[in-house]
């Protein structure tokens, strides 16, 4: 939903309550916001390279670019909101918001060495994502964007990064497959918007096998670090499903349409050194020597100066963000479609009773 003229209203008047003094880069990212969408985009001219004040404000505003005036009184709401609920409980402050991210026993949110890690911690399901853990992730992100770290960090526990959407998701909706596809409509909208909005840089430490939805979302995120083990499985024919996460937009781009279609058409599962080479992954590293290389390397990118790594972040992403939406908006309203399909409950059941005919 829109954030109203009214909601804007109150938004600003919140601000002036803040408890806390939420720091320079979030009131620079507030004062960019209440621009756009007062003004609309930038067309200032740009202040002296002495003027720190006036320019470090101008930086702000013009790197929102064409961000619609309604997405940008909506992203100014949902900032403020942020803050207010942390300035609300001081004893508890911010953390409030995050405890409850860090809480969530399947999803795993810790900052250290500047680095929000966000971690798919159900081992024993190979790390398959349940709606709860979309919902925990839409937070974590939240919670990520405006806090003091500089970037954010997804990886898995275990041998897996992650097997996906958890099949079972709808399985047990109470209220029939049309209402729980259109529920899931609603949250994998938001929950791709959330990596489409994040405005920090974004990286996948991928440990092990990644399918589905875990291999999708690689296409919206700004760093994609692989173990030589890894694997990159989106077997959507085979489920009876479309493509999720733009990749409907971002492989074709990232790869060519041939090798997009091998994929995300025909469940091609490419290799880490082949997704590699299809643009999917940054690097690979051997299996032993993944983890202490991988770290070693984000804990140095993490000392680089956040300002900038966010503003050129906006500058690379400022003219695919609309169209990203646009694909993520019809991709949902694909799969509120295609769920109650035969297809779909085929696959479900060929799953959900392979063991079952195993032991046959
Ligand atoms: C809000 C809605 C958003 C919707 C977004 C849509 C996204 C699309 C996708 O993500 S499509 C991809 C979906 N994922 C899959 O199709 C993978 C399914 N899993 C498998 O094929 C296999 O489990 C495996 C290849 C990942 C691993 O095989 P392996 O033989 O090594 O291990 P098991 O099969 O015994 O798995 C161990 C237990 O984990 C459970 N599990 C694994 N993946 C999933 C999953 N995606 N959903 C639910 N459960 C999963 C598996 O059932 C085993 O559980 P059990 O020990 O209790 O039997």
């Amino acid at each position: 939903m829109r954030a109203s003229q009214q909601d804007f209203e109150n938004a600003l008047n919140q601000v002036k309550l803040l408890k806390k003094d939420p720091g320079n880069e979030v009131k620079l990212r507030l004062y960019a916001l209440y621009k756009q969408a007062t003004d609309g985009p930038c067309n200032m001219p740009k202040p002296g390279m002495l003027d720190f004040v006036n320019k470090a404000k101008w930086d702000a505003w013009n790197a929102l670019g064409s961000l619609p005036k309604e997405t940008a009184r909506q992203n100014y709401v949902d900032l403020v909101s942020s803050l207010s609920s942390s300035s609300e409980a001081p004893s508890q402050g911010k953390r409030g918001a995050d405890e409850k991210a860090r809480e969530s026993k399947d999803i795993l949110v810790t900052s250290e060495d500047g680095i929000t890690k966000i971690t798919f911690n159900r081992p024993t399901k190979k790390n398959a994502i349940t709606s709860q853990m979309y919902r925990d992730i839409i937070l974590a992100l939240k919670n990520a964007s405006t806090d003091n770290t500089v970037m954010a960090v997804f990886t898995g526990t275990g041998d897996y990064y992650c097997s996906g959407n958890d099949l079972t998701n709808f399985t047990s909706a109470t209220g029939g497959i049309e209402e729980a596809a259109s529920n899931g409509a609603v949250l994998l909208r938001d929950f791709v918007n959330s990596f489409i909005d994040f405005p920090k840089p974004l990286v996948a430490v991928v440990n092990g096998p990644a399918v589905g939805i875990s291999v999708t979302l690689l296409g919206l995120f700004d760093g994609v670090f692989a173990s030589d083990r890894a694997t990159f499985h989106t077997p959507f024919s085979q489920l009876g499903q479309s493509p999720e996460a733009c990749s409907s937009y971002t492989f074709p781009k990232m790869m060519g349409s041939a090798k997009a279609a091998e994929m995300l058409l025909f469940g091609k599962k490419l290799t880490a050194r082949e997704a590699w080479a299809q643009g999917l992954v940054t690097e690979v590293f051997p299996e032993n020597t993944f983890e202490t290389e991988v770290w070693t390397r984000l804990k140095t990118y993490a000392k680089l100066p956040p300002n900038v790594m966010r503003i050129s972040k906006e500058l690379i992403r400022k003219h695919e963000k609309q169209k990203l939406y646009t694909v993520n908006a019809e991709k949902c309203a694909a799969a509120l479609e295609r769920m109650p399909r035969e297809e779909y409950a085929k696959a479900l059941r060929n799953f959900l009773f392979r063991k079952a005919k195993a032991k046959l």
